[in-house]
């Protein structure tokens, strides 16, 4: 099979294709219901089939005998610790877990929360939830308790789970205090919280809520898997929208199941014993589909880091892992690559290692610099594979798919459409452009297996926010273009969310907690370019007449705004200037400023309500630069 004649056949009969991948996993029951609609005519796969995601994830390979195989590495420079689990004893160890949730009362549909930093037993959460059939929703440990308070509330979890504490490199943070304060802040209050306690802090549990990870394992039992439907929801994963409120992307079983297998094999084309590293974390959905459900559905071994590209302790950590563990396939965000190489420009570190096993390296999360590309490249002298994707469809919608055909990546370009995902760049009026032209990157329905069904508790926000601009097709909120030989380049958000080291912020989120500062009278935060981090959020404030304590106020802003959200949307700085740049209707032109931040060519729409103010905004950002 070649890849142009898959993605003919996903594209001209999608049904029967997906049909004929569903036997890619063992169902307890196959579906009949390939694709259907909904009331809302949101498209399901696979409804009416009948699995469980942990069973496919881990009783499936000891059932194939593969259980003394090595299922997960855990490898955690920032305590010294180096572990592996093989598939008979993580399917023990979830199943006793499940069973630990399954005595607070968690059962098929309930939701659980996991605030976990990177230990096994963020991804033994995980699958014990899914084990359940219930539905779980992992929240970034870097996230404030306020974020995490916002999140319970839409998630309304039953439980908590969580550990005592997390490792930034040297700094130890406890979770428990902010976990306790997100309980304190929530409306929701959920019955249990679950703690496991790390050696290097020990968290206080309350008595009546609180249940202590390790005691609760000592009595527990292996839990059984729950037959569940193709369509019932195997996770919520929110992620950051143009509006405070995250959005809650719902993945159900079946196509998730489904698009795991099916992108190990096309788009990372590894098999099963094979050795696959996703140097993320598992609150981003990378964590999700290629540190947990992908590489162990696939029957490969999954390296979960809880390090940095640098400083734990040197430049040289990604490649002492890949040549400890044998990695087969690495994928991580640029941002990464661009740490190594600022520490180790000549790849000096990467010279003491041995790394035969390795095959290829895969960057997404941010547009992939051709710098970093060409520096990659040169250094390992191993295909370096950009590829693009969303937290909203779960894997890849473009890449080189190497489980297919030889493709040889493009400098700038994110690859060819992965088969399934008909991707169209369209006009403001939702018309194709010419290839080579730039526009809105759409996708025409209905998405493939694994893609978001809708938005949990929203169905209205997935309409507005992703079906209604174009009817027929889903708006990515990217933009860009298709090149003569179908590659896609991503040339950034058509939206005002950014993408901060791999992080995807919403600036109207941040926006929303400078604005209830009492000196602030208007602000807008944009997205500025940084070398290492591919963009940085700035926020340009107008302050109340009579407000003189500028730098005062400036540190309170950036402290809120770590507070509220958390270290990760870090204000790379805060500018106060006399007004801000508006159309006459009265929206801010954020795009304006930040272009002429970056030194972009400045694109002033012909709504401008006051031209003159450029040159006074000119004067301003010198301080900048
Ligand atoms: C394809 C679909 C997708 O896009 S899914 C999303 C993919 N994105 C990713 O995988 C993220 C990639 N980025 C990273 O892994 C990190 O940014 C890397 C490159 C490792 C750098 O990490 P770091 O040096 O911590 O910088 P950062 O900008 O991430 O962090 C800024 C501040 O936040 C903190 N932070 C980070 N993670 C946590 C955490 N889990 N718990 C608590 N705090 C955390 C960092 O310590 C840092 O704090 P500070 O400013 O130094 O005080």
């Amino acid at each position: 099979m070649s890849y142009q004649s898959e993605y003919l056949l996903a594209k001209n009969n999608p049904t029967q294709y997906w049909q004929e991948q569903a036997k890619l996993i063992d169902w307890f029951q196959a579906p009949t219901n390939i694709l259907s609609q909904d009331q809302d005519d949101f498209y399901h796969w696979y409804a009416d089939g009948s699995l469980n995601t942990s069973y496919l994830a881990l009783d499936y390979h000891v059932k194939q005998g593969r259980g003394e195989q090595t299922a997960l590495i855990y490898d955690s420079p920032v305590t010294n610790t180096k572990e592996k689990y093989s598939y008979a004893e993580l399917t023990v160890l979830v199943a006793k877990f499940a069973d630990v949730l399954a005595k607070q009362g968690v059962t098929k549909g309930d939701r659980v929360l996991i605030y976990m930093p990177m230990i096994p037993q963020a991804a033994i959460a995980m699958l014990a939830t899914a084990r359940l059939g219930a539905i779980h929703s992992v929240v970034f440990g870097g996230f404030a308790p306020h974020e995490l308070a916002v999140r319970i509330d839409d998630a309304t979890p039953k439980v908590v789970v969580t550990a005592s504490c997390g490792v930034e490199i040297e700094k130890v943070i406890a979770y428990k205090p902010m976990i306790d304060k997100a309980f304190e802040d929530a409306i929701h209050k959920p019955d249990t919280c679950i703690v496991y306690q790390r050696d290097l802090v020990k968290a206080d549990l309350l008595p009546n809520r609180d249940i202590d990870w390790q005691q609760a394992m000592i009595n527990a039992t292996e839990h059984e898997p729950v037959p569940v439907l193709g369509k019932d929801p195997l996770y919520i994963l929110y992620t950051s929208g143009t509006t405070g409120k995250p959005k809650g992307v719902v993945r159900e079983n079946g196509g998730h199941a489904i698009a795991m297998k099916y992108s190990m094999d096309i788009n990372y084309g590894v098999k099963p014993g094979d050795v696959f590293w996703a140097a993320s974390d598992v609150g981003w959905v990378v964590g999700h589909s290629y540190i947990v459900y992908g590489p162990l559905i696939s029957g490969c071994a999954t390296v979960l880091y809880e390090g940095k590209p640098i400083k734990t302790p040197d430049a040289g950590a990604f490649w002492r892992v890949c040549e400890e563990y044998n990695v087969n396939v690495l994928f991580s965000a640029p941002t990464a690559f661009r740490a190594i190489r600022k520490e180790d420009p000549h790849g000096n570190e990467l010279s003491k290692y041995n790394l035969p096993s390795l095959k290829r390296l895969y960057l997404a999360g941010e547009r992939l610099d051709p710098a970093t590309y060409h520096w990659l490249n040169d250094i390992t002298h191993l295909p370096v594979i950009d590829h693009w994707w969303q937290t909203e469809t779960g894997w890849p919608i473009a890449g080189i798919p190497v489980g297919l055909d030889t493709m040889e990546p493009k400098e700038g370009s994110a690859g060819v459409a992965t088969p399934g995902y008909q991707i169209e760049i369209l006009d403001p009026d939702g018309v194709p452009v010419n290839k080579g032209e730039s526009g809105y990157i759409a996708i025409k329905l209905p998405l493939p297996p694994g893609c978001l069904p809708t938005i949990w508790n929203d169905p209205e926000r997935f309409k507005v926010g992703y079906l209604n601009s174009f009817p027929g097709y889903y708006v990515t909120g990217d933009g860009g273009y298709i090149d003569k030989d179908d590659y896609l380049f991503i040339m950034g958000r058509t939206d005002d969310v950014i993408n901060v080291a791999g992080h995807r912020l919403s600036t109207g989120e941040m926006e929303e907690v400078i604005s209830n500062h009492k000196d602030v009278a208007e602000c807008a935060v944009v997205g500025i370019k940084c070398k290492l981090k591919g963009q940085v959020p700035l926020a340009l404030i107008v302050l109340k007449n009579g407000c003189e304590q500028t730098t005062e106020v400036h540190k309170v802003l950036k402290e809120l705004i770590r507070d509220q959200i958390g270290a990760i949307a870090s204000l790379k700085e805060v500018l106060t200037i006399d007004r801000l740049p508006k159309t006459r209707s009265g929206k801010i032109l954020r795009k304006v400023m930040r272009q002429m931040i970056d030194g972009e060519e400045v694109q002033v729409p012909s709504t401008i309500d006051d031209m003159s103010i450029l040159d006074e905004l000119k004067i301003s950002f010198r301080v900048l630069t």
